[in-house]
């Protein structure tokens, strides 16, 4: 599992971290990894960097610091080296002794080639978007060409500058990264929203902060190991109902199709057996013999779980199977028509009366009909949050970066999401597998996490064979977790 911290716990761990070390430490370790990275560069392009052009955006802080140090080691080995100053008289005056003695240079003038665009313009002190003048220097700067032709690769220092380090938002212009090096830990603004977009490869160059680091993590990206090693597995006592049943009470005339997929979804999970309660009961029956079918969630039978909401729709009998769903003490995820009637005919407050778990899966429309209208804006974790504190429910505010928030505090990101998942019915998949990893005993913030991480799997390997489509996105769940190893009873 990687993490992210925010400024003030960043600034905190260096300032104890810097009152063990020379002067300049930090500041050399992260100007180092900058310049390692930008050798890589041009060394993958031109085989070497000798006598190819590096121009450096350089702001008044010390990030324009840290450009001017990684711009002298690359003079040092030979790299043309010019640096483009945005507030002379503020600007860094041990970096910029370091690059004129190294050979490097300071110009306003775009170079005639430019291999790579350093920007050191704002690190982690920036605030709001790019002032007109930075702007327009960046602009200038990425318009130029490389010797080979081609356009320059941006490498950002610590974070893309007029990224907003702890969302992620971008509230004007913006650089937009290549690669990001980053120093010490991870920032949320590089994880989430348009941060995630604009920082490109993000590259952590370890300065020594893990150990000062106090506080907990604003946010966490959970890996392959963390979702295989939670993913419930048979065992050779179980049968189909200790593996947990779940419910499925999704679907209407209307839709039938969202039952069908949530029903999938729910079929590829760790369960043992499904039970599908609603309208398409013909259907479900048709396409899943395996399922046990019921019209209302009155008759479906004891659940560990239910999922409920999918194409459901928003009408009377849907309110109530989404109450009777609520009723049962067992963990409930809710997505797609189910918010809606939480925010119209049931009451949001009403979830935290629950003794067991509810998951709310909104996607930014359904989030505002929870939150008296407001989308979760530019800061999607802290929109998160807030919604799963008054609720009590952890929330999956889908997106290009999937957020799980818990009641609690902790938040994830996704990171294998993909935009071929933009497409009808994959939330409805997504909805199905996660209720069947809560009947499978999964903690809700473990099922909510395992089942982005796993449906975005799916969406990257059904994406390999074409477009996808939701259905495709069921197919694709059982080989993704055999091959991953998510699955592991051979
Ligand atoms: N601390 C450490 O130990 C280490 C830190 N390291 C490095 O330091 C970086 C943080 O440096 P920092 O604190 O000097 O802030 P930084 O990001 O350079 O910018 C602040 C300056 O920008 C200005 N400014 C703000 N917004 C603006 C805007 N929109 N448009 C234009 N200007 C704007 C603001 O001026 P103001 O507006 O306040 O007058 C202020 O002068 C960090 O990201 C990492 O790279 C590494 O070396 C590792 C060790
Ligand atoms: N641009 C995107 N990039 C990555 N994933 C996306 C994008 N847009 C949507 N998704 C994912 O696709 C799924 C769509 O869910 P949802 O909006 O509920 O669709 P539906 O209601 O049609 O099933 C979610 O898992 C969401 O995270």
């Amino acid at each position: 599992m990687r993490a992210a911290w925010r400024v003030a716990s960043v600034r905190a761990a260096e300032e104890a971290l810097m009152a063990t070390l020379p002067p300049g430490t930090l500041m050399r370790r992260a100007a180092t990894g900058v310049a390692r990275r930008c050798g890589e560069l041009l060394a993958d392009r031109y085989g070497s960097g000798y006598g190819h052009s590096v121009l450096l955006l350089v702001g008044p802080g010390n990030n324009g610091g840290d450009a001017l140090f990684a711009g002298a080691a690359l003079a040092r080995r030979g790299v043309t080296v010019t640096a483009a100053l945005l507030n002379p008289a503020r600007t860094h005056a041990e970096g910029l002794a370091a690059l004129k003695s190294a050979g490097g240079r300071v110009s306003d003038a775009t170079p005639s080639t430019v291999d790579v665009v350093v920007d050191g313009i704002l690190g982690i002190g920036g605030r709001g978007g790019l002032r007109e003048d930075a702007a327009a220097l960046v602009a200038r700067a990425v318009r130029a060409c490389g010797a080979d032709g081609a356009r320059p690769a941006v490498v950002a220092v610590d974070l893309p500058s007029g990224v907003d380090p702890d969302t992620g938002a971008v509230p004007g212009e913006a650089v937009r990264a290549d690669v990001t090096v980053t120093f010490g830990v991870l920032k949320p603004g590089l994880l989430v929203g348009d941060g995630a977009v604009h920082s490109g490869l993000v590259e952590l160059v370890d300065i020594g902060l893990g150990p000062w680091l106090r506080d907990d993590p604003a946010l966490r990206v959970p890996d392959l190991d963390d979702v295989a090693e939670w993913w419930p597995q048979p065992g050779p006592g179980d049968d189909k109902y200790t593996r947990g049943v779940v419910g499925v009470a999704t679907g209407s005339a209307i839709y039938p199709g969202a039952a069908l997929l949530s029903t999938g979804g729910a079929l590829a999970g760790p369960a043992g057996m499904v039970r599908y309660a609603g309208a398409a009961v013909d259907a479900v029956r048709f396409h899943y013999p395996t399922v046990i079918p019921t019209p209302r969630v009155a008759d479906a039978g004891r659940v560990q779980a239910w999922t409920c909401g999918c194409g459901l729709g928003t009408d009377e009998r849907a309110a109530g199977e989404l109450r009777a769903v609520l009723a049962a003490e067992v963990p409930v995820c809710v997505d797609a028509d189910g918010l809606t009637l939480l925010a119209t005919d049931l009451s949001v407050d009403e979830l935290r009366e629950r003794r067991a778990p509810t998951v709310l899966t909104p996607h930014d429309r359904e989030f505002a009909r929870l939150n008296e209208g407001e989308e979760p804006g530019a800061d999607r974790v802290g929109s998160a949050l807030r919604l799963a504190a008054r609720t009590g429910a952890v929330v999956l505010l889908k997106g290009d970066r999937t957020i799980v928030a818990t009641p609690d505090g902790r938040a994830y990101v996704n990171p294998t999401g993909t935009p071929a998942l933009a497409t009808a019915g994959t939330g409805d998949v997504l909805a199905g597998l996660l209720g069947s990893l809560l009947a499978g005993g999964l903690p809700p913030e473990r099922a909510a996490v395992a089942a982005a991480y796993a449906h975005g799997l799916a969406g990257r390997y059904a994406a390999e064979a074409g477009p996808v489509t939701a259905s495709d996105v069921v197919g694709a769940l059982r080989p993704v977790l055999g091959r991953t190893g998510m699955w592991r009873t051979g």
